[in-house]
C-alpha cells in the first residue's frame, strides 16, 4: 500500500481530501499554467496531468494527485486573474450569464494513471458595478479561476448551479475517491 500525494497549494482541494478523512501528504508543483490546447477539455486534464507528473517524478514510488479548475464563457477561458481589473473585467463577463466550471483530475502511481475531466454550470445573477467592485476589493476572486469563490462571498453572486458543486470549488471529491479506489492507496475509509 502506497501513501498519497495531493500535488496542489490550493486549501480548498486538501479540505476536501480532508473531509473525507483520507491520509494524504501535499508536494506542491511549479507548472507553467499558461499552456495553451485548444479544447478546455484538454487544456484542464493537461495542467491537471502536469501538476501531478512534476511531483510524481520526484516520488515515483507514491500514488499522486493533481488537478486544474478552470472556468469558460462565451468561447472564452477564464482562468485565475492578474489583478483588479482583470478581477472586474471577467466578472463582467459573467454577470448575468450561465458559464461552465471545468476541472481536470489526474492521478498517477507505477501501476496506473487516470485521467477525467468534470463538468458543472453556474448561472450567476446580473451584476451591478457596485457589486463587482465591493467583491473584488474582498480580495476573494485574486486565486481563484473565473474571478469568484462559490464556498465564500462569491456564494452571493450565483443564482443556480447544475453539476457537482465540488467541481467548482476545485476537486470532485466523489469521482475522485471513487478513482482512487483503482489505486493502491495506504487507506480506504469506505
Ligand atoms: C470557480 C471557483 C474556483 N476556485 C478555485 C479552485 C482552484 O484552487 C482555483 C483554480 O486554480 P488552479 O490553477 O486550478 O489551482 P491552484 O493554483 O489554486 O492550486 P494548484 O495549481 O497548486 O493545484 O480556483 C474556487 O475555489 N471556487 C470557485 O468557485
Amino acid at each position: 500500500m502506497k501513501p498519497l500525494i495531493l500535488a496542489s497549494q490550493s486549501p480548498r482541494r486538501k479540505q476536501l481530501l480532508e473531509q473525507v478523512q483520507l491520509p494524504f501528504s501535499i508536494q506542491v508543483s511549479n507548472v507553467d499554467e499558461n499552456v495553451l490546447e485548444k479544447l478546455p477539455e484538454d487544456l484542464v486534464v493537461s495542467l491537471a496531468y502536469q501538476k501531478a507528473a512534476e511531483v510524481y517524478r520526484q516520488f515515483p514510488t507514491q500514488v499522486v494527485l493533481g488537478a486544474d479548475t478552470i472556468v469558460t464563457a462565451g468561447g472564452e477561458i477564464l482562468g485565475k486573474p492578474k489583478d483588479a481589473q482583470e478581477a472586474k473585467n471577467t466578472l463582467r463577463k459573467l454577470s448575468g450569464t450561465l458559464h461552465q466550471v471545468l476541472t481536470g483530475v489526474a492521478i498517477l502511481s507505477e501501476e496506473k494513471e487516470v485521467t477525467f475531466v468534470e463538468k458543472a454550470d453556474v448561472q450567476f445573477f446580473s451584476l451591478t458595478e457596485e457589486e463587482i467592485e465591493d467583491y473584488v476589493k474582498s480580495g476573494e476572486p485574486f486565486d481563484k479561476a473565473g474571478a469568484y469563490g462559490i464556498q465564500g462571498i462569491g456564494a452571493t453572486l450565483v443564482e443556480s448551479i447544475r453539476g457537482d458543486y465540488f467541481t467548482i470549488v476545485g476537486l470532485p471529491i466523489a469521482k475522485v475517491v471513487r478513482a482512487l479506489r483503482e489505486f493502491p492507496i495506504q487507506r480506504d475509509p469506505f
